[in-house]
């Protein structure tokens, strides 16, 4: 069997997510620059949809659009390049913008987004060390060796019992 090039890996379910995403909403709501308000929602594409998603349905925000950074293909990481950039007319420098990311990790992507929008408030649900420092709110932090495995990754299968019948 192929191994993992990290040793720990945390699964997690689409209700695990729905609950980390909204504990990301509770946390931020009431934190934006305007009486409180956030103004927009920006995805960072792909990974960060459906916690976006989730924000913006429970903080009330209609504005949402996407960056789009690519910076892994599978589990190898390459120089991230911004593929497509949000609306700069409604982000302006990122003053009570949120961008949301389904993790940081090395924190890579996370400076290019910045890059685009100084002012914004950056939120992930998942956060590793060497990132952490990128993120100004998160809700789960893993190990630098943790992979994180995210319910659009995965597929319900069959499992051995510990004890075979045989
Ligand atoms: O902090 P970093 O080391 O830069 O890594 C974090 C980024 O990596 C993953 O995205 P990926 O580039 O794999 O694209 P995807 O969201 O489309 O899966 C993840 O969704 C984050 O956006
Ligand atoms: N799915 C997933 N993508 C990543 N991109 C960078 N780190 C990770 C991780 O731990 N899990
Ligand atoms: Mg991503």
């Amino acid at each position: 069997m192929d191994k993992l090039p990290h040793e720990k890996g945390f699964h997690v379910s689409w209700d695990q997510l729905h609950r980390d995403a909204r504990a990301l909403a509770w946390r931020l709501d009431g934190h934006g620059p305007d009486d409180g308000a956030w103004k927009a929602v920006v995805a960072i594409t792909r990974g960060g949809m459906a916690p976006a998603m989730i924000v913006a349905r429970e903080l009330d925000i209609r504005h949402v659009d996407t960056i789009s950074v690519k910076s892994y293909n599978h589990q190898t990481q390459s120089e991230p390049k911004v593929i497509k950039s949000p609306d700069m007319d409604l982000v302006g420098d990122g003053t009570g913008v949120l961008i949301i990311d389904d993790l940081v990790d090395t924190g890579r992507t996370l400076e290019v987004v910045r890059a685009h929008m100084p002012k914004a408030h950056v939120a992930t649900v998942y956060a590793k060390p060497q990132g952490r420092g990128q993120v100004d709110s998160f809700i789960t932090e893993v190990s630098q060796d943790t992979w994180i495995f995210f319910p659009w990754d995965m597929a319900l299968q069959y499992v051995q019992p510990y004890r075979g019948t045989d």
